[in-house]
């Protein structure tokens, strides 16, 4: 399988390896990889992935896009990842064994497909582990190292530093929002004291911090000379091993293969329900595709009208939400150049709109009936959405949820799709956002006894100013 740029032409960008592409992060021409061609999913192979465990169905999807890792190896990074030991703190009665449990609200019409069990309660996990040992794993073969710089606006930077705590050859240099994640979300990162781990606290939001990966990653000397690589969704890496619970979920919330399901998206960067929108593509029977957003509503707004106007700092909302205050979201270019007939040239045009600050319009435009062919459906979500909707899950099903998979519950109420279950993806735990839970339902979220007392250890972080500068000087500093 080789990878092409969202943005490369054949002549100017050649086609890449999986594994130089993990190492790489995003393309030099400043695109995203992805695969030449989605690789398909035949009858037969759903009828047999059905009946395996995740982590055997990690190996099977993830056969299909890797094919410069020898066999035997692959399925061993897999097994050591997929284990109810890494992924333990699946709900009561359900079982850790099925890594990414289906929890039935309404048997047989709405679940959720619980992501968030791995160590840092939120779905990042499910590709972070994977990326850590796949790192581990190439960075040895190679004899090479890697400087990690990644942005965070609150699940992905812990997720990328329990994951890589520790690792020989890799630093992680992560850039959060300053004071504008939970209390818990910042003593999971800043609490840690590994001298490979190293968090920046940037005056500004995800998008700022967003930007400044994206500046270093497209200054070409700085990158090869620092061996910067990146873990955001903008690593195709991450949305690979998303693409995997895609399946799982389907298997779980069916009977048989003749079925579909809609999957209800809280998104933000774009990365996971694309990877949705691939398992869709590669042949998964998926009936929906349902993005939610938070008052950050950017996606919604395209979805509904054609229009994708990315908003400014200053027009970005800190909500309950946190991890989905992004106004500008990465991944929606891979799946534009999807849109647009994967034609570089015309993602090339309209991003250089976006980079300008500026929207795109494909209202009037042929990509507008493409898009209706596409399955997705959209809403948005608000503060008191988030608080009536934990609140009603609370009471009815006796389920508690944190505030993005409420969001993701509200939209899925608003959009039934008749003659399929709807599958809402439970993005993190609500032991992470202790306040929203408490203003909801006046009591605290069950914190697993591993993380009890995180917020009471000493906390180590860096905060500067949204510059491009200063974070390449504090990287030269420490390598
Ligand atoms: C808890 C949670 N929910 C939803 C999202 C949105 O996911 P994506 O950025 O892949 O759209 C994020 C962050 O990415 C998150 O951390
Ligand atoms: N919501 C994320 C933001 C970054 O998303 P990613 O999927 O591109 O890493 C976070 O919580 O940090």
């Amino acid at each position: 399988m080789r990878y092409l740029s969202t943005r490369g032409d054949a002549a100017s960008s050649p086609t890449q390896s999986f594994c130089d592409i993990l190492l790489g992060g995003l393309a030099p021409d400043g695109g995203l990889y992805l695969p030449e061609t989605y690789p398909q999913v035949s009858r037969a192979e759903l009828d047999a992935w059905r009946q395996l465990s995740y982590a055997e169905l990690a190996f099977a999807v993830l056969s299909k896009f890797i094919d410069d890792i020898p066999p035997a190896d692959l399925k061993a990074i897999c097994d050591k990842t997929y284990t109810a030991q890494v992924y333990c703190h699946a709900r009561p009665g359900d079982n850790a064994a099925d890594v990414t449990p289906i929890h039935w609200l309404e048997q047989g019409k709405l679940a959720l497909q619980e992501l968030s069990n791995g160590p840092t309660l939120a779905f990042k996990d499910m590709a972070m582990q994977l990326l850590g040992n796949l790192f581990e794993y190439v960075l040895a073969k190679r004899g090479e190292e890697i400087n990690i710089l990644g942005a965070t606006s609150g699940d992905t930077g812990s997720a990328a530093e329990y994951a890589m705590r520790g690792k020989k050859g890799v630093r992680v240099f992560m850039l959060s929002p300053d004071g504008k994640m939970s209390a818990f979300q910042r003593a999971q990162m800043y609490s840690l004291q590994d001298e490979n781990i190293h968090n920046i606290a940037v005056r500004g939001m995800f998008d700022d911090a967003q930007d400044i990966v994206k500046a270093v990653s497209n200054d070409a000397a700085f990158k090869a000379k620092y061996k910067i690589g990146a873990v955001n969704s903008i690593n195709w890496a991450r949305v690979a091993a998303q693409i995997v619970y895609y399946f799982k979920g389907y298997f779980g919330a069916t009977e048989n293969n003749d079925q579909q399901v809609a999957f209800c998206v809280p998104s933000g960067n774009f990365g996971n329900i694309c990877a949705g929108h691939i398992a869709r593509m590669m042949g998964l029977p998926i009936g929906k595709l349902i993005l939610a957003t938070n008052e950050n509503n950017v996606l919604d707004e395209f979805f509904k009208t054609g229009v994708y106007r990315p908003r400014k700092t200053a027009e970005t909302f800190v909500t309950s939400s946190p991890s989905m205050d992004i106004s500008k979201a990465s991944n929606f270019e891979r799946f534009v150049f999807d849109l647009v007939g994967r034609d570089p040239a015309k993602v090339r045009e309209l991003w250089a709109q976006v980079d300008a600050g500026n929207a795109f319009d494909l209202r009037g435009t042929p990509y507008m009936d493409k898009l209706a062919g596409f399955a997705f459906v959209s809403g948005a979500s608000s503060h008191a959405d988030r608080l009536a909707t934990i609140r009603s899950c609370w009471e009815t099903y006796g389920v508690m949820i944190d505030t993005h998979t409420a969001d993701g519950l509200k939209v899925a109420r608003e959009n039934p799709v008749a003659g399929m279950p709807t599958v809402v993806l439970e993005t993190a735990l609500p032991a992470k956002f202790a306040e929203t839970i408490r203003e909801a339902l006046g009591r605290e979220p069950e914190v697993p006894a591993d993380l009890q007392g995180l917020e009471k250890l000493a906390q180590r972080v860096e905060v500067m100013d949204p510059d491009v500068n200063a974070v390449k000087a504090f990287i030269q500093a420490r390598v």
